[in-house]
């Protein structure tokens, strides 16, 4: 699929599943509204699927989207740039958190070379779709064409293709980049409008100096590039990253295929707003997993109107937010399958 037949693809939520959802949970053995978020979240799944009740989102699959960050070279974080390849080594052996995870939430992981710096080996669950081997930096120039973020976006909705042609019935986004909160701030500054300051995080763990380094880089990047948030392509190849762009088609493939996907962090978050504003309809296949201790992720959950299902601090990134976020997304469905109504369990109404 291209981006242009996939975006002409994405169509709005379908309302009578929806409205049909909404009734069932009415009818079921509980109080209305008794399950909050999760009864939300249900309608929005039917109205993804067009039919009440939606499938199960089982099987699911991860794709971790890697790349290298040319605006490493400002001091942005404390850690090596091969940290990157050295993790995606680790997510091949099955050593990384996002794999316990994984195996914990029964999902599958599939890793996407799209930048990474250092040239990686083999692995049957390793894709090579390296583009260039890492960003320019984004405080001095644009990170990378519109080209190589249109090839990285080509990249995103193939393996949301490949994913679900196999069978995958949820998609849960991965990301893993050494400075790769750098351009996720940038990007949310730049579509919400936001201040660099109200969108930095302090990624994995910057100390106060660094912290304050990466808002002026940030502020130095939006100045030099003027992002237009109208130009979604431009605005990601001037201070985006490859996997920021992979995941973008990721998740418009996933809209495409009417597949729900479940936003992880900041990443992710940023990734969405790009896909957002290539197509407004596929946030009706975005599942916010959790909040991100990354406050961009809250700028941009809050823009995409979207909320988070978990809260627990976390700030990793790999995935690991949406693969924890998995069950609840299936419990809300199985509610819709399973829980009897009223008149069928002989439960008398209020
Ligand atoms: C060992 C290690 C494993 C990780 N797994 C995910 N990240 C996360 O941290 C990085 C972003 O944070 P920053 O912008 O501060 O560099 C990304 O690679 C992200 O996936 C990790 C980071 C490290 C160090
Ligand atoms: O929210 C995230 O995805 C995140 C936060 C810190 C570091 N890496 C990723």
């Amino acid at each position: 699929m291209t981006l242009e037949t996939t975006l002409a693809a994405i169509g709005p939520a379908d309302e009578q599943a929806m409205a049909a959802a909404r009734e069932l949970q009415g009818r079921l053995t509980k109080p209305a509204g008794s399950l909050g978020v999760l009864e939300e979240l249900s309608v929005r799944l039917a109205g993804l699927a067009g039919t009440c009740p939606p499938p199960m989102p089982e099987p699911a699959a991860i794709a971790v989207f890697a790349g290298d960050h040319g605006v490493h070279a400002q001091g942005v974080t404390p850690w090596p740039q091969e940290v990157t390849a050295q993790m995606v080594a680790n997510f091949i052996a099955g050593g990384a958190t996002i794999n316990a995870f994984a195996r914990q939430v029964d999902a599958s992981i599939m890793v996407v070379d799209v930048g990474v710096k250092i040239p990686l080996h083999g692995g049957e669950n390793l894709l090579e779709a390296n583009i260039r081997r890492g960003t320019h930096d984004l405080a001095v120039t644009t990170a990378m064409s519109e080209d190589e973020a249109l090839t990285a976006i080509q990249v995103g909705l193939s393996v949301a293709g490949a994913l679900v042609e196999g069978g995958a019935k949820c998609l849960l986004t991965g990301d893993m980049g050494i400075a790769n909160t750098t351009p996720a701030a940038a990007l949310i500054a730049a579509f919400t409008g936001a201040s660099p300051a109200d969108v930095t995080g302090r990624g994995t763990g910057v100390d106060d100096e660094t912290y304050a380094r990466k808002i002026d880089v940030i502020t130095r990047a939006l100045a030099l590039h003027e992002p237009d948030p109208a130009q979604p392509i431009t605005t990601l190849a001037a201070v985006g990253g490859l996997e920021h762009a992979a995941l973008a088609g990721f998740i418009l493939g996933a809209a495409s295929y009417r597949v729900p996907v479940i936003i992880d962090g900041v990443i992710a978050a940023s990734a969405a707003l790009v896909a957002a504003a290539l197509a407004p309809n596929s946030v009706a296949a975005m599942v916010a997993g959790h909040r991100s201790a990354e406050p961009g992720a809250s700028v941009a959950l809050a823009n995409l109107g979207l909320t988070p299902l978990l809260d627990l601090g976390l700030r990793l990134g790999e995935g690991t937010g949406a693969a924890l976020a998995l069950p609840l997304v299936a419990a809300a469905v199985r509610v819709l399958r399973e829980v009897a109504t009223f008149d069928s369990a002989g439960v008398s109404e209020k």
